[in-house]
């Protein structure tokens, strides 16, 4: 799936598509998931959250996606407010770790159901879901029911349900880190051909050193109690990244930086908790 076309490791365009600007989160029972956080993201880079668990990846991702208010600060979506995203004419998609799909409904109903919820009439939503299908290499299980299809399948079901709506903005919460060490290579692997091909911004969740180093542009690394942004990193590899990418000498320096910095992520946080 990959093409041969160049992709500078830097945005396509210098616009910002997500600002959190000294965003904060403490739940209401006294929770602080997140200090204030400053993060741009430019339109068209893939920027991966990585950190030890409850260093706040999924809070934050969910202010972007404003499933989440902050407590204080702010969030811009290509500098609107998160709530007024359509005023922009941008579209955002979340997905999660689990495919959450309705047991009872085919494949194509499943990836149907935003076009359905939105009221796009059945000859549009016929044609984008049958696009989103051949996006994920699915157009032979349209009919297929879910439990007839492997975990990898049913997480490249939930990616067209997201990839339907035509989104700006994916957001994805570990979306493969329930699936097989084969099967999650492939779909990293689709996901940058994705990415690449319809010019996403994607925000990506992942406790894997590997998978963050493979797939970003930029790697922000997260520490808990209080959940923080800690260090950033470029990884300035050029794409297409192949499986050659993952064996080459700077892949590994890249990957050391990246265990470095978790490790001392980690260390902060044991220390919080002494
Ligand atoms: N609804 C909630 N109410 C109270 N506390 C919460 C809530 N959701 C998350 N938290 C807490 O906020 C902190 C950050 O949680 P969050 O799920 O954002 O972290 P994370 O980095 O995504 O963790 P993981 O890697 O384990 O998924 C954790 O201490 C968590 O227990």
């Amino acid at each position: 799936m990959s093409s041969a076309e160049p992709s500078p490791s830097a945005p396509h365009r210098a616009t910002p598509a997500v600002q959190v600007l000294s965003a904060e989160k403490t739940y209401p029972n006294g929770t602080q998931a997140l200090l204030p956080v400053d993060l741009t993201i430019q339109e068209g880079e893939f920027v991966t959250l990585l950190g030890p668990s409850g260093c706040g990846k999924s809070t934050l991702l969910k202010m972007v996606a404003g499933l989440l208010e902050p407590t204080d600060g702010r969030l811009q979506l290509w500098r609107k407010p998160v709530a007024q995203l359509e005023e922009s004419g941008k579209k955002m998609a979340f997905v999660f770790q689990s495919p959450t799909l309705m047991p009872w409904a085919s494949v194509q109903t499943n990836v149907r159901l935003p076009l359905d919820l939105a009221g796009v009439p059945r000859p549009e939503s016929d044609a984008r879901v049958a696009e989103a299908l051949a996006l994920v290499g699915l157009s032979k299980f349209a009919t297929a029911l879910p439990r007839a299809l492997s975990g990898g399948m049913q997480m490249r079901v939930s990616i067209a349900r997201g990839l339907v709506t035509q989104p700006d903005l994916l957001l994805m919460d570990e979306p493969f880190g329930a699936l097989d060490e084969i099967t999650r290579h492939k779909l990293d692997a689709d996901l940058l051909d994705l990415w690449r091909k319809k010019k996403l911004t994607v925000i990506f969740v992942t406790h894997s050193i590997h998978e963050a180093v493979f797939l970003s542009n930029r790697v922000v690394m997260m520490a808990a109690r209080p959940g923080r942004v800690v260090e950033e990193f470029h990884i300035d590899a050029p794409y297409p990244r192949t499986a050659d990418f993952m064996v080459s000498p700077e892949f590994s320096r890249y990957a050391k930086l990246l265990q470095d910095s978790l490790l001392r992520a980690s260390a902060d946080t044991d220390e919080a908790l002494a």
